[in-house]
């Protein structure tokens, strides 16, 4: 059995750097990985790659020979690596045997809550390749100081969970600079576990530009409230814990931490009830250590 990841997320929500430092992290607890770039826009890799799209398609040669601008060009890419599967595969045979798969996907958010091919890759591949693969939607922390943005994170989250139906675990990525555009009006944990919305639609009614947008905001939220599917977990991609607290939560997820044990009852269970940091006190030390109280912002004045 193969397991991986499929790194998606907003264009900058650190992707790229994530698979860098995620392939390093994993390295150094002994794992293999592969790191395969299927963002044809993406020309300086950090990392090693072991398959690159580029040797498939150019994104500029798309764009010239098609006319198209990047989005569509993208699309056009996505749609050509979906008629060329074998390609892919072909690729990535040889990885099988031993290796952890990253792959490191574009930005243009519409090609996973809206356009098939990507999705139509995935699964193809999960098939034919009987992978175990993990969705790690990335989306910027800053976004939770602005309330009317954390609403579209939320729900650009569930349409892409929706969308993609694979195991799926949201992270909002740069934690380290989640005050970086202002104080937050709630605890993390009000952030990552999504439990109330209400109170976030009485702080949107203090602000008169999104007064005409006050019904449109309540069914929305409703509608993420109704599904309550989406939580996120927090990453700082330069601190260890981090990037392992959450290796331990996609492992979970996509069954890597089943592999390799005896298929019996009781083994399953062992693990499956081991113990689990509990998410209110993980998002506690995260805002310790990165968001500032009220009185370290008075002794700022
Ligand atoms: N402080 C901080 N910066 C980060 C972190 N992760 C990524 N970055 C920075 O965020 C910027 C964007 O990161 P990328 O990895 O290029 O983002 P991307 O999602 O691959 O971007 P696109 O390829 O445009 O879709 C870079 O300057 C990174 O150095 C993080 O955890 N903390």
């Amino acid at each position: 059995m193969v397991f991986g990841q499929v790194v998606i997320g907003p264009p900058g929500s650190g992707k790229t750097t994530y698979c860098n430092g995620m392939s390093q992290f994993l390295k150094l607890i002994g794992r293999k990985v592969a790191v395969i770039n299927l963002d044809p826009a993406n020309d300086s890799l950090p990392y090693e790659c072991a398959i690159n799209i580029e040797d498939l398609i150019k994104l500029s040669d798309v764009m010239t020979e098609h006319s198209l601008g990047p989005n569509g060009g993208l699309v056009y890419c996505m749609d050509y690596l979906e008629k060329n599967i074998d390609w892919l595969q072909s690729k990535l045979e040889p990885l099988l045997k031993d290796h952890y798969l990253l792959f490191d996907f574009p930005g243009q958010v519409e090609l996973f809550f809206l356009h098939s091919n990507a999705k139509n890759v995935v699964m193809k591949l999960i098939k034919k390749l009987n992978l175990r693969l993990t969705a790690v939607h990335l989306v910027d922390a800053h976004l939770c100081s602005d309330p009317a943005k954390y609403v579209s994170a939320l729900i650009l989250s569930l349409s892409t969970m929706l969308h993609l139906e694979l195991p799926h675990v949201n992270v909002l990525s740069k934690i380290d600079l989640i005050e970086s555009y202002g104080k937050l009006s709630f605890n993390l944990d009000f952030y990552t576990d999504v439990q109330d919305l209400s109170y976030l639609q009485h702080h949107l009614d203090q602000d008169p530009r999104s007064a005409k947008f006050r019904k449109l905001t309540k069914e929305l939220c409703d509608v993420i409230e109704d599904f309550s599917i989406v939580n996120f977990t927090t990453l700082d991609i330069q601190d260890k814990e981090s990037v392992g607290n959450l290796v331990k939560l996609i492992d979970k997820s996509n069954g890597y931490i089943f592999a390799g044990i005896d298929a019996s009852a009781v083994e399953f269970s062992k693990i499956a009830v081991r113990q689990v940091d509990w998410d209110y006190y993980r998002a506690a030390a995260v805002q310790e250590k990165y968001m500032k109280d009220d009185e370290d912002f008075d002794n700022d004045d």
